[in-house]
């Protein structure tokens, strides 16, 4: 991962190991309001890329800016460039983009709170023009990875738990059958348990299905323990980036960048 305090050296990475990259990237609302301000991250196939910060640091706006959905808000990249594999996000459409494998899960586990679990994860496999045969497969898959969605796949979408609709919206991003799966705050508003369950979930479709994600997250201590890598942003700026399992262990970070209470020695030293 690039970045400024990476702790991976750049000559690790060959270009053909790098899905995402998102070089020093900033970006307005309505021409005013300066949201990003350089934001860089390089993700790696088979990664999962966490990024941080607290309320207003500029997670969601980065999300969007890597599926090209900041125009859809009056919002504009005014420097810096972000490539999928070989593209140049800028100039392809947000469709074109999940068609080429990079597909969004945006913050509130938006569901078709009216149709029902299966007919949600159904639309998410239309744009793929996939065979019938296909859907059924992989609704079949999803149902692998989240088995209650199969129990509740009759019910409204709107009827069920927070979890399950974020399992929902998850699956029914995996019916595009992406490369990189982007989750805008999976944890909010959920329960502990149902957030490790999704996480864990997570993990194991990276770990078994090759799935590279990038999630933003303000529950740093679950993104943590399941990314590989992560970036901090703080005012539109990404200020810290490295492996998850250094970064947990550091108690300064934690207190200066991610919201926790700072130890007496972290204290003592700042
Ligand atoms: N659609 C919008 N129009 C104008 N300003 C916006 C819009 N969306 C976000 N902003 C502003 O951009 C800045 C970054 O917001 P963003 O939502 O990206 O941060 P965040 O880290 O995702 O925060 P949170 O964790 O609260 O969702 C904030 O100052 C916010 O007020």
């Amino acid at each position: 991962m690039s970045g400024p305090n990476s702790n991976e050296k750049e000559s690790d990475m060959t270009e053909a190991d790098i899905l995402l990259t998102v070089e020093d990237v900033k970006a307005t609302y309505n021409h005013a309001i300066r949201a990003l301000d350089g934001v860089s991250l390089t993700l790696k196939r088979g990664e999962i890329v966490a990024l941080l910060g607290a309320n207003g640091a500029g997670k969601t706006t980065a999300l969007k800016a890597v599926s090209n959905l900041l125009p859809a808000e009056r919002g504009q990249i005014v420097a810096g460039r972000i490539r999928f594999g070989e593209l140049d996000v800028a100039a392809v459409s947000p469709d074109a983009l999940v068609r080429a494998g990079l597909v969004q899960v945006l913050e509130g586990r938006h569901c078709f709170r009216s149709l029902t679990v299966e007919e949600n994860l159904v639309s998410g496999g239309i744009g793929r023009s996939a065979k019938r045969g296909e859907i059924a497969a992989d609704l079949e898959r999803i149902y692998t990875w989240f088995p209650r969605l199969k129990e509740k796949r009759r019910l409204a979408a709107g009827l069920t738990s927070g979890g399950e609709q974020q399992m929902t919206a998850i699956g029914r991003a995996l019916m595009s059958r992406p490369r990189l799966l982007v989750l805008d705050e999976p944890s909010m508003g959920l329960a502990p348990l149902a957030v490790q369950d999704i996480f864990r979930t997570l993990r194991r479709l990276n770990r078994e299905e090759g799935l590279s994600i990038l999630v933003a997250e303000q529950n740093s201590a679950v993104a943590l323990t399941y990314a590989d890598k992560a970036v901090i942003l703080e005012n539109g700026i990404s200020v810290l980036s490295g492996y998850a399992r250094d970064l947990k262990s550091r108690d300064d970070i934690k207190a200066l960048y991610l919201g926790q209470k700072p130890s007496a020695a972290v204290l003592a030293a700042y």
